[in-house]
Parts: C-alpha cells; structure tokens; sequence
C-alpha cells in the first residue's frame, strides 16, 4: 500500500506516521509538501498531527488552504482513504471532508494522556478486522478536541454508523469523567458518508510498537492494509 504524508508547516507527527507507514508496516511512503499538489499512485493520504500555522485562528484553519488540499479533497472525493489525525482531523474539518468542528477542550486546558477508544464500527477500511466494542488505548494531545455538532446533524452521523471511536473508561463504558475534552457523546473519531475519510483525535501512530508502550494504534494502520 502506498501512503503518503502530508507535511504542513508545524506539522510534529508526520515523521511518526511516515516511520509506522514504511518502517513498522514495511508499506511504501512518502511525504507530500503542502505545497504540492502530487498524489498520484498513493492509496491512503495521512494528515498528521501538528501545530499547523501555529494554530493560529482556529487549528486548522489556516492549513485548509494549502494547495495540497483541494487535491485531497477530490482524491477522497475518488474514494481514496485519508486518515486525519488530531490536527489532521482539525484541518479535515475545515476542508469540509468531515462535519462539524472543533472547540476548545471545556477544562481550556492542553490535555495530554492516554485515553480509552471504543471501536463503534468495525466495518470501515480503518477498523476492518477489529470487533465492534474492542477498547483500545492511545494517546491524545490537544487544545481544541471537543467536538461538535448540533443534535440533527449529530442524529445523523450516530444513526449512520459514522462515529468511528468514542471515549470510555477502561472498562469500555460512556462516562463523562472519559471524555477528555467535552466532545459530544464521547465522539473521538469520526467517518465521512462513504467512509473513505477518517478524523480521529487520538494519535495511533505514537502507539504503533511494543517499545513504545503498546501496539493498539498499529490495528488501525493493519486494518487499512487488508480493506
Ligand atoms: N497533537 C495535535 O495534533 C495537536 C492539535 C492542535 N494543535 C491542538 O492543540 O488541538
């Protein structure tokens, strides 16, 4: 499979994504500059995580319009996968690949910790192979994760399948004391209506090796590579 990482200025996780992609998965990559618009041949676009433009404005807002954007857009509009990790996922709700938007964390704090995700929906290129309630524990670190989205819309996404990963407690319940930033319904990941175009928050390319301290976040790179 061929990934390709996106690198924004201020980008902090793309080597991370790079490394599990070709390194730990022995898949082919390679890093796509902001300001190239070349995609071709690959089969999965990572937005990595990051400070892109100092998060400035909004996180994200200012790297949706890099040029490199719009080929993502119409690349997942072709059906290509695209993983959008933390400020990825920032900046794939700016794009508008994904619905809805980011608010501060409600403790207005940085959170930085491992939290437990579970898998809402085991029928998506990203989670392929992994059971329907599996909890998985990755790290998070951000300021603006609290996801939102009014009731009809969010209705909507619950009601299709689209929530991807939610926050639970170790023993894989909803609570609130699991919700790290105050996101609505425990939302840590979400999916676009075709479910090529994956925003998640935690980062499963920082937990990818067992000497790092797990393996969890590599499930979701495997899961791609056998959809
Ligand atoms: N780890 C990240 O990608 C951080 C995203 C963003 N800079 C935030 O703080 O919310």
């Amino acid at each position: 499979m061929r990934f390709g990482i996106v690198v924004f200025p201020g980008a902090n996780c793309d080597h991370d994504a790079y490394h599990v992609a070709k390194h730990v998965l022995g898949q082919d990559a390679r890093f796509v500059w902001h300001k190239d618009r070349d995609l071709s041949g690959l089969d999965c676009v990572v937005l990595p995580g990051g400070f892109s433009y100092g998060d400035y404005l909004r996180c994200g807002a200012i790297a949706r319009f890099s040029p490199v954007m719009e080929e993502v857009v119409s690349f997942a509009a072709k059906g290509g996968k695209v993983i959008g990790i933390c400020n990825g996922f920032q900046i794939a709700l700016e794009a508008g690949l994904l619905p809805g938007a980011m608010l501060r964390n409600r403790s207005l704090k940085f959170v930085c910790k491992d939290v437990h995700l579970r898998v809402e929906n085991g029928n998506t290129p990203f989670t392929k192979g992994i059971a329907e309630g599996t909890v998985l524990r990755m790290p998070i670190a951000h300021a603006e994760g609290n996801y939102f989205l009014p009731d009809d819309e969010l209705a909507r996404l619950e009601g299709e399948g689209r929530v991807a990963f939610r926050y639970v407690d170790a023993a894989g319940q909803v609570t609130d004391a699991a919700n790290p930033n105050g996101s609505r319904n425990n939302i840590a990941g979400i999916l676009n209506a075709k479910g090529n175009v994956l925003g998640m928050m935690p980062h499963p390319e920082r937990l990818a090796e067992s000497v790092l301290g797990g393996e969890d976040g590599l499930r979701i790179f495997e899961a791609l590579l056998g959809s």
